[in-house]
């Protein structure tokens, strides 16, 4: 079965495509939903995060404190770093558990959604990657209308810590534009023709 990486800065609409994807049937797997849970649920993380970051990292119902933790690794590359490696090899692990599951039902091919697919080395274990592009103002004025609690310079921020857009695009195999100029549903059939093609 093969294995198709989707990726794309924040607010360029990977989460949008994915359901296109969905709808053809194909299953999606969702890294920033799954790093939440694991982040939640696996006590081993719990006790890593909390040493890493302090006893702040969860409130007194023992929820994550997502607002604390985001200022702190995305105004502060060394913090941003140790998150990193902590959650993101749980998240490795994860996928390789779920693609194992997903093989079993003789799908084509399975996708992995992740805004950092290249940054964490989650490509390697990959066959092709689609980048979902968006120029930046577009993609800002989309995450300040879809997270009202963030402000133009906390998106700018995380911005500032994903590769560049012109990166992606030089190393994708695929480009799908969610640019408000080109139409989506046809680019994703597209793709999705040329990998079950191939
Ligand atoms: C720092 C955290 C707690 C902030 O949570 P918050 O609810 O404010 O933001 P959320 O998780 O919805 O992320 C918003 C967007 O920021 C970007 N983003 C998330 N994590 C990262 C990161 N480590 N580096 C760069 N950008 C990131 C993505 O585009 C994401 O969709 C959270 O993002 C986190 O735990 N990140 C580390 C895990 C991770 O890397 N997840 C991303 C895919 S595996
Ligand atoms: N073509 C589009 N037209 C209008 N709104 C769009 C379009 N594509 C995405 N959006 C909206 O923009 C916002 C960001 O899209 P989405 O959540 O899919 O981005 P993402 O790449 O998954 O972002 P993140 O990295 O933050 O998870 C969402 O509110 C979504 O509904």
């Amino acid at each position: 079965m093969k294995k198709i990486g989707i990726t794309g800065g924040i607010g360029s609409g990977k989460s949008v495509v994915c359901r296109l994807f969905e709808v053809l049937g194909v299953p999606v797997y969702d890294s920033d939903a799954r790093a939440k849970w694991v982040m939640a649920h696996d006590p081993a993380l719990r006790a890593e995060l909390q040493a890493a970051f302090g006893a702040a990292t969860f409130d007194a119902t023992g929820q994550l404190d997502r607002p604390y933790l985001a200022r702190l690794a995305f105004h502060d590359p060394t913090q941003l770093a140790r998150l990193n490696a902590l959650v993101h090899p749980h998240v490795g692990r994860d996928f390789a558990e779920w693609t194992a599951r997903q093989a079993q039902d003789g799908h084509a091919y399975v996708l992995k959604e992740a805004a950092l697919l290249y940054e964490s080395g989650a490509y390697r274990q990959l066959d092709r990657i689609i980048t979902v592009f968006a120029p930046q103002p577009i993609r800002e004025a989309r995450v300040l209308r879809r997270d009202p609690h963030r402000t133009a310079q906390d998106v700018q921020a995380i911005i500032s810590k994903q590769l560049s857009e012109e990166e992606k695009l030089q190393r994708a195999d695929f480009v799908i534009y969610n640019d408000d100029q080109h139409l989506l549903i046809p680019q994703v059939l597209e793709v999705n023709s040329e990998v079950v093609r191939w």
